[in-house]
């Protein structure tokens, strides 16, 4: 098989990291977007450029070669070309357009396109798992049946702050660190030197998702209606800081007890996470930060599930509850009574949800 990597989705993380990481372990990669005049500048410079802004002596800029860069909308032949070839295709395009990649795959199933594992490097929790169910259902006919039931498609962890500055041009502003791993027990290798495996993937998530993910998405909620403009200005904010404090230190007893953490570990992670999205080279707007509030509310998702997991280790979560339902008041634009509505909808089909509706309900006055 060609050392040939299709991935999905040119945006901030996808530049940023996962075409980076498929180029440096020898892969040529087919950039696949939506975004026509991006994909057109792509092309006429044959990469783009990342900057890494925390190397060693200072800023270090790097460019990124592509193979092509086409479109799923206008290309879909070329797209089915490349696919029959890839050894492995990469998605970056955010939960809600898995599905639409899925259909890429399956649409125009060919024997050749049949059996590739598919990375899903997003803030998913249980990636493949939504994924695989994104694959069948867009499954009609027994030739994309089949197609859809031999891709293989692990869950991940994915984390590196990118910024892009599209639509001014294709450069993505990043850091060094990264960490890109899947399920080993989906996927024992993935054939690309630097996307690792990991046989405890749901405590590497745990662990990046309330430490870095909740962190920075409550402290952007917060900063955002403060008038701040960027992540790193959210996070050395005092005020926005001491709002969080109670709620952000809850999850070292989830961590520790459900994932086998230890204080020591978890103290040290917390610093990291700090330090790294305090960094003022990284311009993230904040608004690509602070987005789908309703949807980061959900039972599974990173505000509520924390709370939801303690309830049932009987841990009082009521400080942390005051501090989610003040943020959501700040952060919703909507009357109270509206809030209590979709508060409603979003936990109440849920037993352990009633529960913290119950909680949360005591402190909407
Ligand atoms: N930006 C970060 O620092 C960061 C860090 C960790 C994880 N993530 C995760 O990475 C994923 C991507 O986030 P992002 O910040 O890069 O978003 P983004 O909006 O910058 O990029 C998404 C890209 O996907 C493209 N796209 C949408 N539908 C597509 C389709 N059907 N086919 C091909 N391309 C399609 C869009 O045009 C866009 O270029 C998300 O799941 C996010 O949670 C982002
Ligand atoms: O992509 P989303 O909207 O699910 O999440 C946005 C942020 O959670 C996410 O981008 C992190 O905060 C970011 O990865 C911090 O580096």
């Amino acid at each position: 098989m060609e050392k040939l990597a299709v991935h999905f989705g040119g945006g901030a993380l996808g530049r940023g990291l996962v075409v980076p990481l498929l180029e440096q372990s020898g892969y040529e990669v087919v950039l696949v977007d939506v975004n026509d005049a991006l994909l057109e500048r792509v092309r006429a410079d044959k990469g783009y450029d990342i900057c890494l802004t925390d190397a060693e002596g200072g800023l270090r800029t790097a460019h990124i070669g592509m193979l092509d860069a086409i479109s799923s909308v206008h290309d879909v032949d070329a797209l089915r070309g490349y696919l029959g070839r890839a050894s492995i295709v990469t998605t970056a395009v955010r939960r809600e357009n898995l599905r639409h990649v899925a259909r890429s795959l399956v649409a125009d199933a060919t024997e050749e396109s049949v059996g590739k594992p598919v990375v899903c490097a997003e803030n998913v929790e249980h990636a493949g798992e939504l994924f695989g169910r994104c694959l069948r259902e867009c499954a009609t006919t027994e030739r994309q049946t089949a197609c859809a039931e031999s891709i293989v498609a692990p869950s991940t962890m994915v984390d590196r702050i990118c910024s892009a500055t599209w639509p001014e041009g294709t450069l993505v502003n990043t850091e060094t660190f990264h960490e890109l791993l899947v399920d080993s027990k989906v996927m024992p290798q993935t054939g690309v030197e630097l996307i690792g495996v990991t046989d405890s993937i749901d405590a590497a998530f745990a662990r990046k998702r309330l430490l870095l993910n909740t962190f920075a998405d409550a402290s952007s909620f917060l900063g955002m209606q403060k008038g701040l403009s960027y992540l790193h200005e959210a996070i050395v904010d005092e005020e926005v800081q001491g709002e969080l404090a109670p709620y952000l230190a809850m999850f070292d007893t989830l961590l520790e007890r459900k994932y086998g953490y230890g204080a020591d570990e978890l103290a040290s992670w917390r610093e990291r996470y700090r330090t790294r999205l305090s960094n003022p080279l990284i311009l993230r707007d904040i608004s690509t930060v602070a987005r789908d509030l309703w949807r980061k509310l959900g039972v599974e998702e990173r505000f509520a599930w924390p709370l939801l997991e303690l309830l049932d280790m009987g841990v009082d979560v009521e400080p942390g509850v005051a501090v989610l339902v003040d943020l959501i008041g700040k952060s919703a634009g909507e009357p109270a009574g509206d809030i209590s509505r979709r508060l409603e909808e979003t936990w109440g089909g849920d037993e352990r949800g009633r529960r913290l509706l119950e909680i949360a309900e005591r402190h909407f006055a």
